[in-house]
This record gives C-alpha cells, sequence and structure tokens, in this order.
C-alpha cells in the first residue's frame, strides 16, 4: 500500500507539520504540491494532505494552483490538516484546509480525520461542518506548543487508516 503526505506551504509552517505527521506515521514520500502533478497523486492508494489558509480564508498559494477535476481518487482513504492563525484570523480559522477536503471529496475521496472543535478559539470556519473540523487544525502563530501533541492526538486516531 503506497501513503503519501502532500503539503502546500508558504513560509513552512505546513512543512514543517507534514514532516513531522510522516515521521511519527513512518511515511518516507513527503511531497510539495508545488512540484507534483495529478497523475502522481492518483498514483498512491492514501493520502495526507495539508495546507495553510491565506488571503481571507484562501487556499495556500500552491494548491489554490492547482487543478482538483484532474484527480481520481474514488473511494480512497484520505486526511486533511490545516495550519492557521486563529487569533488574527479568528473569522476564517483554517477555512483553506475547507476547501482542500472539498475538491479532493469532489474527486471521491473518502475523507477520514474529522476533529472536534473543543479545545479550540474562534469566530468561525469554512473547515467546520456539525462541531467537528474536517481535518486536523493546527495554529504555529498563537500555540505552536500545542502542535506536536495535536498531531500526536491525531495520529492515534487516524491510524488504523493507514495502516
Ligand atoms: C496575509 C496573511 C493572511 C492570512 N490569512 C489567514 C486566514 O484567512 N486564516 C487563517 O487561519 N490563517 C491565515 N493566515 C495565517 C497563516 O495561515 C499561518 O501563518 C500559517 O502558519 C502559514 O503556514 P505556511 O508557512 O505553511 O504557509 C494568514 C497569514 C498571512 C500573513
Amino acid at each position: 500500500m503506497s501513503v503519501a503526505v502532500i503539503f502546500g506551504s508558504s513560509m513552512g509552517n505546513t512543512e514543517g507539520a507534514a514532516n513531522m505527521i510522516a515521521e511519527k506515521l513512518g511515511i518516507s514520500d513527503v511531497l510539495n504540491i508545488a512540484d507534483i502533478d495529478a497523475d502522481k497523486i492518483n498514483s498512491y492508494d492514501k493520502l495526507i494532505c495539508g495546507t495553510s489558509t491565506w488571503g481571507s480564508g484562501d487556499l495556500q498559494d500552491d494548491w489554490d494552483g492547482f487543478d482538483f477535476s484532474k484527480l481520481n481518487l474514488s473511494g480512497k482513504t484520505v486526511a486533511v490538516f490545516g495550519m492557521g492563525d486563529s487569533e488574527s484570523y479568528s473569522d476564517t480559522y483554517c477555512s483553506g484546509m475547507g476547501k482542500l477536503a472539498q475538491g479532493l471529496k469532489s474527486a471521491g475521496a473518502n475523507l477520514v480525520g474529522a476533529v472536534s472543535t473543543g479545545g479550540y478559539t474562534f469566530e468561525a470556519s469554512d473547515a467546520v461542518e456539525g462541531d467537528k473540523f474536517v481535518g486536523l487544525a493546527l495554529d504555529n502563530d498563537n500555540h505552536e506548543d500545542l502542535t506536536e501533541n495535536r498531531i500526536n492526538t491525531w495520529i492515534e486516531q487516524i491510524k488504523p487508516s493507514f495502516s
């Protein structure tokens, strides 16, 4: 079974989280969306995809320029994570992760790894469905101290889907 962690990152924060997630799950393929095409993504059995949020609730630039219609992820297990700033951008916190999840779901992905919004302080986010984020929300701008624990907890949750 082939698994990749794919990230879009402008300043390195999401890239750092991607590397941490991959290392903890023993995944060797960690890919920058800026360097790969849809065929490469389609070649994997399972994916973990991450994006930061820029502008006002937008996808990170490299994901923003990506053509999701070229993906075919029918029935494939996919988890998403997002990096954002829950204080300065409280009303669009990690909204890019919501847009990423939407793009992957429209390609047929079976999304796993939703996380309760309890324990987070923010006003609004496109990444929330009901009382859960569609994936793991992180915030290295204000709560970098929480990032590794949040990743550890999430990995315990998604591990059965990626083993
Ligand atoms: C101009 C600008 C706009 C941003 N917009 C948002 C936003 O709408 N929502 C959010 O959660 N974070 C927002 N952020 C915060 C970034 O997502 C955050 O700094 C993140 O860690 C960057 O990750 P990266 O280095 O992987 O790109 C913004 C940051 C900047 C500088």
